[in-house]
């Protein structure tokens, strides 16, 4: 089937698990405290701090709203206002150059060259649309914001939910048939073929040391490196 239209993942996907994991979660953690305490009083910040403690049962002290939000770093949690606010705390980190977001280099040359051969290039991530710009624009390959021709969060809805892709796929005004969706996630991949995408699975042997194979890749195709597209 004929491609038109390039969607990836993130974590896991064009960027490493870990980096997430051990650098961008604890940074945001670390930071939480101070950013809400100082930017807590600001429109845009106290809109997703409100969502938290209404959620939570009517939390009024952000101390503990705090609380909730380093809880849900630790379990991982994709919750659109834990991201939010991470994007927020994110870009000090990446402004005053405290780290560089991890690219795969293959992630980085593939998207380069699918972008100059004129295939429009799309992300959809967990990480908040402001989140996915400044790890784009603040990668170990440099900027690569003017490669994306869009960006899409969970405010499109799910990553495990089909809708979510037929959605996508509208915006974009490509049909879902020709659009090829990269992630290491079969669950994101299973919902992305229910709404007529194509799929790779990406197994980056850092993040997945034991590949999967057989029943585990769901029908999907595996590949480790964006080299083995074939695109
Ligand atoms: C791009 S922001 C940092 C990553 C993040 O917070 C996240 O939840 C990534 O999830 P993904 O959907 O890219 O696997
Ligand atoms: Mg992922």
């Amino acid at each position: 089937m004929p491609v038109r239209a390039i969607l990836t993942d993130i974590e896991g996907t064009t960027s490493s698990i870990s980096f997430v994991k051990d650098v961008l979660f604890p940074y945001a953690r670390r930071a939480l405290p101070a950013f809400v305490h100082e930017h807590g009083q600001e429109a845009d910040v106290r809109r997703w701090l409100d969502e938290v403690a209404v959620e939570q049962g009517g939390i009024c002290n952000d101390d503990t709203i705090v609380e909730v939000l380093q809880g849900w770093i630790d379990q991982d949690r994709k919750h659109t206002a834990l991201k939010a606010l991470q994007g927020m705390v994110w870009s000090a980190g990446y402004e005053s150059a405290d780290f560089t977001a991890h690219m795969y280099p293959d992630a980085a040359h593939a998207l380069r060259e699918w972008r100059d051969a004129g295939y429009p290039i799309y992300v959809y991530s967990s990480g908040s649309v402001a989140a996915q710009k400044l790890f784009f624009g603040h990668s170990d390959a440099g900027d690569l914001t003017s490669l994306v021709s869009g960006w899409f969060d969970t405010e499109m809805g799910g990553k495990r939910e089909a809708a979510s892709y037929a959605r996508i796929a509208e915006s974009i005004g490509t049909a879902p048939g020709d659009i090829l969706f990269l992630s290491d996630v079969v669950e994101e991949l299973d919902a992305a073929r229910q709404a007529g995408m194509q799929t790779l699975l990406v197994d980056r042997i850092n993040d997945y040391p034991q590949p999967r194979s057989g029943d585990a890749m769901h029908g999907h195709r595996r590949i480790e490196s964006f080299a083995s597209a074939g695109v």
